[in-house]
């Protein structure tokens, strides 16, 4: 991959390889994925359960180490930093949204959207007004006091979503982000988090199984055999 290209784009794998072992048994999960995602571009991840979109976005979130190969995000490769600096980069360059919400659930939606703000430095007051303001665009202002158990499974997600990108993150990974939801909430959580990524300029790489959801997307990939494949529009 040009040095160019990995200098520029929130995030590259390069050859990314990732094996599980367990017993006698190996499982080669990804045998060599390569991957260049632009900024402010939307990418949808549509492949069959099982086939390591998950793992994809570990490694992609500098959650696991690859066997081989290299993740580089913001023109940093992760192998050569050490642990604190990883963790660093995650905080302040990685925005994650999973299936299920995760919120944390003795903090109201405005705490758990100020919290990673904080965790990153940002100062309390600047953290609430950044809060608010997220909140506010998915149409949550009135429900910043509450609970994540006075929330509805839509609401939740919305919350996620907004803490997700607190931090004004180069890069979105979403595993999945309304697979949780029925359908009707979904599409409107889903266009809801796609304007907001658009709005932010954020780079995302989303998981989903839903192909209506991803044609929405600015392009599909798809893992087959390990490794990642442009899937062409129809
Ligand atoms: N920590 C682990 N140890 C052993 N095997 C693992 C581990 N994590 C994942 N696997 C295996 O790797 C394969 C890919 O898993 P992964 O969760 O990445 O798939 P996925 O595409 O995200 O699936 P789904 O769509 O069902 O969530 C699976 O066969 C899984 O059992």
């Amino acid at each position: 991959m040009n040095k160019a290209a990995i200098d520029v784009a929130p995030l590259v794998l390069d050859g990314v390889e990732r094996t599980f072992r367990s017993g006698d048994e190996t499982l080669k999960v990804l045998r060599g994925v390569d991957l260049e995602l632009r900024a402010g571009e939307i990418v949808a991840l549509v492949a069959p359960s099982g086939t390591g979109k998950s793992t994809l976005l570990h490694l992609a979130g500098l959650l696991e180490a690859p066997d081989r190969g290299r993740v580089v995000v913001g023109g940093e490769e992760a192998g050569r930093l050490g642990d604190g600096e990883r963790t660093a980069i995650r905080r302040r360059q990685i925005g994650f949204v999973y299936q299920f919400h995760h919120l944390l659930p003795e903090f109201t939606a405005r705490e758990n959207v100020m919290l990673p703000q904080m965790i990153a430095g940002v100062r309390r007051a600047d953290a609430r007004v950044r809060a608010d303001a997220l909140l506010g665009s998915f149409g949550l202002a009135h429900r910043l006091e509450h609970l994540p158990g006075r929330l509805s499974g839509g609401e939740k997600q919305r919350v996620a979503i907004a803490r997700a990108l607190a931090n004004r993150p180069g890069i979105l990974l979403a595993d999945e982000p309304t697979g949780n939801l029925d359908v009707h909430t979904s599409d409107a959580v889903f266009d809801e988090l796609l304007r907001m990524v658009r709005g932010e300029g954020v780079a995302a790489l989303i998981a989903t199984h839903n192909a209506a959801l991803a044609a929405r997307m600015d392009r599909v990939v798809t893992l087959c055999d390990g490794r990642l494949v442009e899937m062409s529009p129809d």
